[in-house]
């Protein structure tokens, strides 16, 4: 049992409640407890590829019936920073519509054409041309953004590189690193908080990875559970510095804390 009262919940998306399009054992469930006892919760995703509509969509289609203002991206929040940063600026991106239709929400203009920001996000077609442009962009004095530092995401086949892996070959190649707003940043926790009205003392994060969901949810003050369906095996919680508060075999031995 955790040692203080949750009273609100956020949770990872990708090795938690699904696997690509699969639902995991107990997702559903769990989701459905939170919504049938209206308890506050986010489905907080460093996965940039899609909209809010169409993750809606997709998790529905595996089983889980989430509202689409439940769930807060990656894509969005960095949509959300660079136009407190520079409002109405412009912007070179990689990746698909969860981060180009986040940008033009957000009042950005997409150009290839001395952007204020080049902005790298989750896509499964990375393209040589694009990332060259890239990297002559930055070179020029463009902003380097990337929405999430994952190195890789969880599959039922095993993990996929991720934008982190990608930013790395482009800092390999400018010299520059990129200024992540997803997890584990506190940017992505606070703006999840203030969406749901909840506090960090009686909110807790869920999720797979320790550099990015349990890191950021420590540092935010949340109460952290790992699970071990996505991309974190019980033997490497020791590799880190830190630990969660608790390490859970899935995101169905919690359906019954809610
Ligand atoms: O998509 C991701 C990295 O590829 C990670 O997504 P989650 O933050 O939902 O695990
Ligand atoms: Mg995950």
């Amino acid at each position: 049992m955790p040692e203080r009262e949750i009273k609100s919940w956020l949770t990872d998306m990708d090795g938690v409640l699904v696997h690509e399009g699969t639902a995991l054992p107990g997702a559903a469930d769990f989701v459905k407890r939170l919504r049938d006892k209206d308890v506050p919760f986010l489905i907080l995703t460093n996965n940039s590829i899609f909209t809010a509509r169409d993750l809606r969509a997709r998790l529905s289609a595996s089983g889980i019936e989430v509202p689409e203002d439940a769930i807060w991206t990656s894509a969005l929040a960095t949509a959300q920073f660079l136009h407190e940063q520079i409002p109405g600026g412009s912007a070179y991106a990689i990746g698909e519509a969860g981060l180009t239709t986040a940008l033009y929400q957000a009042g950005y203009t997409l150009t290839e054409s001395d952007p204020d920001y080049v902005v790298l996000g989750e896509t499964r077609t990375y393209s040589f041309e694009a990332i060259t442009k890239a990297i002559r962009l930055i070179q020029g004095g463009s902003r380097f953004i990337a929405t999430n530092p994952d190195v890789t995401g969880p599959s039922q086949e095993g993990p996929l590189p991720a934008t982190g892996s990608v930013a790395a070959m482009i800092t390999a190649a400018t010299g520059r690193k990129p200024y992540f707003v997803g997890k584990p940043n506190p940017i992505l926790f606070r703006s999840a908080l203030n969406r749901i009205g909840a506090h960090s003392e009686v909110t807790a994060m869920i999720g797979d990875r320790m550099d990015t969901d349990v890191m950021g949810g420590l540092e935010a003050g949340l109460h952290t559970f790992l699970v071990l369906t996505g991309s974190t095996r019980s033997d490497e919680v020791q590799d880190h510095p830190f630990r969660p508060n608790q390490v859970v075999d899935s995101i169905a031995d919690l359906v019954d804390l809610v």
